[in-house]
């Protein structure tokens, strides 16, 4: 979800220096700030020694351990001497730090925006939590982080692409700020570490002012914690240096650091990927593919939308789509959206939009051909309202309902997104859905009122994708081991779309025993790896390993042996995955075939993620045959 904002904006651009706490940030403008508050302080303090950079860092750990030691004694301060005693102490290390630092200011080589220290304290302590909570997602993370500490939109953009460029090249980073003597590099930042803890420690000493031995505990953590910051801030560095606005495969394979730098690194740190992932990816696709798999990995993911047929193509009572008709011509608006009238009225005519539920002619691409077209009228529509904020909106190839666009934003807030006329969605995924259950199972089923279990439903993805095409006939069955927490955004996001025939099923529900045999479809879009999906989950190929591969297929086939008994005879079991390893594609296939004797292979697709393109999908679509 994070992931959608764009990757483009520079780590350093000027923007990111407008909020109250970068400016005072920002050296020239602190100590100029410093200097007109800080005559009376100077005054009083004649005899301060000005410290060198070494120093500096003793005089902080003074003023630190001064504080640190008052915060112990706090409750008994109720002294005035007391008081007027640490006052004079907090002055009298204030304007000492303030010398030194406006004696270094110049030093700093390495000062950090705003964005930046939030996206390596992020980074910092999402690792830290991970030793804990090994399943935390670094999405989960970010949107907590960035809540709990009130960041600004403007801001938000730059530190989430921060942190998921660096996390996915982090094993690389890792390895070269372990590896490599970057000794001139780790004393400046240093030198910029101590600059900075001085600075807020002045700061927010003189914010306190009396209470200065308040000194909030984020600024001492950062000392205790010294060893780690500063492999994060090299880490942050070396990304910035080699990395950042580069294509990364130009750089580690065709730079002037290529040689020198890049060459006597092994090939799978170089790509980021962790070892037994390699080997596992070389086993299945060769060496040469795996690169290319990794390369991909490392890039930035595209975006792709889905039009909502439900709302923009079958009916329509939609003001903002009325907004977006009215450029078109009258025509063109009644016979595109039906923009106006009551639900029912406005479903499209039947000879206009392909009844994929009642053909019964063989599978054909073309009958999706009549959608399509009415796509593209809406994303036209679409681009001229949007394309200066996304750049260009370009149709898929492959998906009928699918789009891509050029440059990433906050599309949920747009109104037409805000009002379910479009969805974001992989085009891999709606593929899927296009070719093996519209274009496959659902033109096959014959019943009027179709009955669908999707039993591992997420947020409802597939189906919400697969319900334009029911017209709000039959009955959608939705269940998941999680539906409890899942179910608030499960019918938030189905009442956006306009899908009313869904019911969310509880594991206990009594309902599930009349259920079985009688589904048309079952669809069973299980966990699994996500091997095709890595430049999105950016920290899961940390987490892949033989091992936990093995667990999972076990899964995988007891979500299928608890699914199974739903499919009615002559129906439909649709098996999917975001995985592009053969042991949760194929070989669960062969499972199922020779273990299930009574169902048939209808059609099997893969995709392999694509730079620009869609991620790497399975989905097998299997007919009970009796
Ligand atoms: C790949 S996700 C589904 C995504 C969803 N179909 C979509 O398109 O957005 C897999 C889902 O399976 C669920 N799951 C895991 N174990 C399960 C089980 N034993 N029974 C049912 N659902 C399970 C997970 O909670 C997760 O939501």
């Amino acid at each position: 979800m994070l992931a959608t904002h764009t990757c483009k904006k520079s780590l350093s651009s000027s923007s990111l220096l407008t909020t109250t706490l970068s400016r005072s940030l920002t050296s020239r403008t602190y100590a100029l700030s410093l200097h007109k508050n800080s005559s009376t302080s100077s005054k009083r303090t004649k005899t301060s020694k000005p410290s060198s950079p070494i120093n500096s860092t003793s005089t902080h750990n003074t003023t630190s351990s001064t504080s640190s030691t008052t915060r112990k004694t706090q409750p008994t301060l109720s002294n005035s001497n007391l008081k007027s005693l640490e006052m004079s102490k907090t002055l009298h290390s204030l304007s000492s730090q303030e010398e030194a630092l406006q004696e270094h200011q110049s030093i700093d080589e390495y000062p950090l925006t705003f964005s930046e220290r939030h996206a390596i304290s992020i980074l910092y302590h999402y690792h830290q939590s991970l030793i804990e909570n090994p399943s935390y997602t670094l999405d989960k993370f970010i949107s907590n982080y960035l809540r709990a500490n009130k960041i600004g939109k403007n801001n938000k953009e730059v530190i989430i692409c921060a942190c998921y460029e660096i996390e996915k090249l982090y094993l690389l980073l890792d390895y070269m700020s372990k590896k490599f003597n970057f000794d001139e590099m780790k004393e400046k930042l240093e030198i910029s570490l101590d600059q900075y803890i001085n600075r807020m420690n002045m700061m927010k000493m003189k914010e306190l002012g009396p209470s200065a031995h308040l000194l909030p505990k984020s600024v001492t953590f950062v000392e205790e914690n010294r060893k780690s910051v500063l492999h994060w801030r090299l880490v942050f560095a070396l990304y910035k240096e080699y990395f950042h606005e580069q294509d990364f495969e130009q750089v580690v394979f065709h730079s002037n650091h290529a040689d020198s730098v890049f060459r006597k690194i092994p090939i799978n740190v170089l790509l980021s990927c962790p070892a037994q992932l390699f080997d596992i990816l070389c086993e299945e696709y060769g060496e040469e593919k795996a690169i290319e798999i990794c390369l991909i990995n490392n890039s930035e993911a595209p975006v792709f939308g889905r039009v909502n047929d439900v709302k923009v193509i079958i009916e329509h009572k939609s003001t903002t789509t009325q907004q977006l008709g009215s450029a078109m011509t009258n025509d063109e608006s009644r016979s595109d959206s039906g923009f106006s009238g009551s639900k029912h009225e406005n479903i499209t005519p039947k000879e206009e939009v392909t009844d994929i539920l009642n053909a019964t002619s063989e599978p054909n691409k073309d009958l999706l051909a009549p959608l399509k077209k009415k796509t593209r009228k809406f994303l036209k529509k679409l681009s001229e309202k949007y394309s200066e904020v996304v750049g260009k909106i370009t149709p898929s190839k492959l998906s009928t309902f699918g789009f891509r666009f050029e440059k990433k934003t906050d599309f949920r807030q747009w109104p037409e997104f805000k009002e379910g006329l479009f969805e974001i969605q992989d085009d891999s995924s709606q593929y899927i859905v296009d070719e093996l259950i519209r274009n496959g199972a659902l033109k096959q089923i014959t019943s009027l009122k179709p009955l669908v279990l999707d039993y591992c439903c997420g947020t409802g993805g597939k189906t919400f994708a697969l319900a334009g095409a029911l017209k709000g006939k039959g009955q959608i069955y939705m269940h998941d081991i999680r539906l409890e927490k899942l179910s608030s955004e499960l019918k938030r996001r189905a009442h956006r779309l306009g899908i009313e025939n869904i019911q969310p099923l509880e594991h206990d529900h009594s309902h599930w025993e009349k259920l079985k045999d009688k589904m048309n479809l079952v669809i069973l879009d299980v966990p699994c790896t996500g091997t095709g999906t890595l430049r999105r989950n950016v920290e899961l190929k940390y987490k892949i390993n033989y091992n936990w591969i093995k667990e999972l297929t076990k899964k995988q086939r007891e979500i299928i042996e608890n699914a199974i008994p739903y499919v009615r005879k002559g129906n439909y079991l649709l098996y999917s995955t975001c995985s592009i390893l053969s042991k949760e594609n194929e070989d669960q296939m062969d499972y199922i075939l020779k273990k299930h004797k009574n169902f048939e292979l209808v059609k099997e697709i893969k995709t392999l993620p694509l730079l620009n393109g869609g991620d790497g999908m399975y989905g097998a679509l299997l007919r009970r045959i009796h």
